[in-house]
């Protein structure tokens, strides 16, 4: 019986994570230390034996690097990959490019709070989550999850909010369940689904 293996993977240390910048869908590469974090997840997927048929990620360059140092790591650079912007990070609109710290001094802790992670409330001019998973779920669903109930072992590189749209929906949280949920740069998940697209088991590998 095929394994139904589904990996979702936050990419590592951005350089304007490391600024401290809303980043949305802005496109700065890994700094030193994700790519030492992609590279660790590489080495991670590989320890558990794992081997893919299929991978997908965003149209951003922090998504792609990642991807492509965990395929090194698992030596198997050149898998069959699409690249989609419905995988992008939610975009941030006119919170993009500044500082977080400077952003809480200006509208105060609660309505950044509000703004990074209320299910329905957009920042201005961009996407809440609930937008976020309009675009990504349709996705997820006509693209990647026909191949992973067919047996295609499959691992997504995206992005902190896309993947927490995701994640809503395989693991059935509601819009407060997801509100404290937070994705670490570079640390992958595992699951396996059944047949009917619910999750079986995940594993989470954070340590
Ligand atoms: O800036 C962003 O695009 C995201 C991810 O880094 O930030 P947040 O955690 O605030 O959603």
């Amino acid at each position: 019986m095929s394994e139904r293996l589904l990996v979702l993977v936050r990419h590592g240390q951005s350089e304007w994570n490391l600024k401290n910048l809303f980043t949305g869908w802005k496109d700065p590469d890994l700094t030193e230390l994700g790519v030492k974090e992609a590279s660790e997840a590489g080495r991670k997927l590989k320890a558990q034996g794992l081997v893919f048929d299929v991978a997908y990620t965003s149209v951003l360059t922090r998504a792609q690097h990642t991807l492509d140092l965990i395929l090194g790591e698992l030596g198997q650079k050149g898998l069959p990959t699409s690249k989609d912007l419905a995988l992008n990070e939610r975009d941030y609109g006119d919170l993009s490019g500044l500082n977080k710290d400077d952003a809480r001094k200006k509208w105060g802790e609660d309505q950044v709070l509000i703004w990074r992670r209320s299910y329905d409330v957009p920042p201005p001019g961009g996407e809440s989550l609930k937008d976020t998973l309009a675009r990504a779920l349709p996705y997820y669903v006509q693209e990647i999850l026909p191949g992973v109930l067919n047996g295609k072992r499959t691992l997504v590189a995206a992005h902190g909010n896309s993947l927490r749209a995701l994640i809503m929906v395989l693991e059935k949280l509601s819009p407060e369940g997801i509100l404290k949920r937070e994705l670490a740069t570079g640390v992958p998940i595992i699951y396996r689904l059944n047949a009917d697209s619910t999750v079986a088991s995940k594993l989470d590998l954070a340590s």
